[in-house]
């Protein structure tokens, strides 16, 4: 008997391997597009191993301390703990400035591949009946990779990032009657207080990583339940001996998980490693010793969130100041309208949306071209998204790029945040739509292939 037989006996005799082979045998359709998902994985994986280094010599305190690191301009200067432990890990630890870069790079990766996930699965119909409560799970998981960037983004507690986070602060107390409670739970009362980062820590290390962990736990759990979608097949495919009917939707054919779809994994894997790599190498990010640290007492010329965030600040800065008023003693401020409505109807409509999509269970992934309705309606968001996200930004639109002010730029911003996603929804429709037969939403799309394996 072969040394390797033997192991595998072994391992067999105590785990049951034979048992798990069916399992690992498990058909996962060969669609390039599937494995942006992995991508988001494999940076949360990333986050969670540079974090952990980070977490070694972070300190989440705003207690002022002497500086005596190795950034001249600062020597001897009392400064925020917080910040004095990011410069030191950024100049002094061994790897710190690398691993501090790649940790920001894989919060930005992970935010955009989720985002383009989410437009996959939008676009092919991979949420419909019966895989809504997986999409469900999916927005919640968009929600919390934001709040992760979110409540790391304060925590150099430098100038910059700690005012663009005090944003945050005024929209949650501008929540009528509960604002202040919340206000309190999150920044530990009027920002920053003392008790600001300790909290913002706290959730960014231990409570949202959880609730991600968890979430994914159940993301990927309804996905093996439900088996993936699959690309309409173009004929009768040959798996392993047997010939599976193209219409069988209860069969998938695709790669089999243990070697095939191991190998593709983990050439995303390493594609995903190197990408971050080379972003961490090259390009720097936010440089704390440039903006200094955080200082109460005055504010940045230039405030502005992540770019993920941006389209909130769209509405924000859209929103006329008048556009509050009062019911009875409770006060409902533009901020609020803004900063927690507005984006609360943009989340509750995404959440509802395969609920309005309704159809039969179905296997097959749809084809774009051959929904003109719900191409529209995903064309209008998108449009919809960045127009806000450009409204985030503009003073440098107006200032840098047009040469005006932002009195001139805000109305046609307006304008153009309401009329342009329609007229695009239009466009699109009346382009697809004597293309495609409505109601039937599985196109002409090519099959996916064979593969390897089939699964039922
Ligand atoms: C932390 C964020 C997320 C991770 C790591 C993640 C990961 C994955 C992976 C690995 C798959 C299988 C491969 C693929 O189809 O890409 C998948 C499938 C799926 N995801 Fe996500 N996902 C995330 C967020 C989302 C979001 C924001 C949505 C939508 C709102 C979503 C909806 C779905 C659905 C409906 C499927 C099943 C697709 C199918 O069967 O074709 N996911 N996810």
């Amino acid at each position: 008997m072969s040394r390797s037989q033997r192991l595998y006996d072994w391992f067999d005799s105590r785990l049951d391997v034979e048992q798990a082979q069916g399992f690992l045998g498990k058909a996962f359709p060969a669609e390039d597009s599937f494995l942006l998902g992995e991508v988001a994985l494999f940076c949360f994986l990333f986050l969670v191993l540079s974090g952990v280094f980070l977490g070694f010599f972070y300190e989440p305190s705003i207690s002022d301390v002497e500086y005596e690191g190795s950034v001249a301009e600062f020597q001897g200067e009392e400064m925020p703990e917080a910040f004095v432990s990011v410069l030191h890990i950024t100049y002094t630890v061994p790897f710190g400035m690398f691993i501090r870069r790649l940790h920001h790079w894989a919060a930005h990766l992970f935010v955009a591949s989720i985002g383009l996930h989410m437009l996959r699965v939008f676009f092919t119909g991979a949420y419909r009946n019966p895989r809504e409560p997986n999409w469900v799970v999916g927005t919640a998981l968009a929600v919390l990779a934001m709040g992760a960037a979110y409540t790391g983004y304060a925590l150099p507690f430098d100038e910059f990032a700690a005012t663009a986070t005090s944003i945050g602060y005024n929209l949650t107390v501008s929540v009528p009657l509960v604002g202040d409670f919340f206000g309190e739970i999150v920044f530990g009362g009027q920002f920053p207080t003392s008790a600001t980062i300790p909290r913002l820590y706290f959730l960014h290390v231990l409570i949202i990583p959880a609730a991600i962990a968890v979430g994914l736990a159940v993301h990927m759990a309804i996905l093996i339940r439900q088996k993936h979608t699959e690309a309409p097949r173009d004929d009768d495919v040959e798996v392993g001996g047997r010939t599976v009917d193209r219409d069988d939707d209860s069969v998938i054919v695709g790669l089999p998980a243990v070697p095939n779809q191991t190998a593709v994994s983990a050439v995303v894997f390493f594609l995903t490693a190197a990408t971050l790599s080379m972003l961490a190498g090259f390009l720097p990010v936010h440089n704390v010793a440039e903006y200094g640290p955080n200082d109460p007492a005055s504010t940045p010329n230039l405030i502005m969130p992540d770019w993920f965030l941006m389209w909130v600040y769209g509405f924000l800065k859209l929103l006329p100041k008048w556009f509050s008023f009062s019911v009875g003693s409770i006060h409902v401020s533009t901020e609020f309208i803004g900063g927690i409505v507005l984006p609360g109807l943009v989340f509750a409509a995404v959440l509802a949306w395969p609920f309005i999509d309704r159809t039969e269970a179905i296997h097959f992934t749809a084809d774009p071209l051959s929904r003109p309705r719900q191409t529209a309606v995903g064309v209008a968001a998108v449009a919809f998204i960045m127009i806000a996200s450009i409204a985030g930004m503009n003073n440098i639109l107006a200032a840098q790029v047009l040469g005006t002010t932002t009195d001139v730029v805000n109305p046609i911003l307006t304008a153009a945040l309401l009329g342009v996603p329609p007229l695009f929804a239009a466009i699109t429709y009346f382009l697809l739509r004597d293309g495609a037969s409505e109601g039937s939403d599985e196109g002409a799309t090519p099959a996916a292939g064979g593969g390897g394996g089939a699964d039922d």
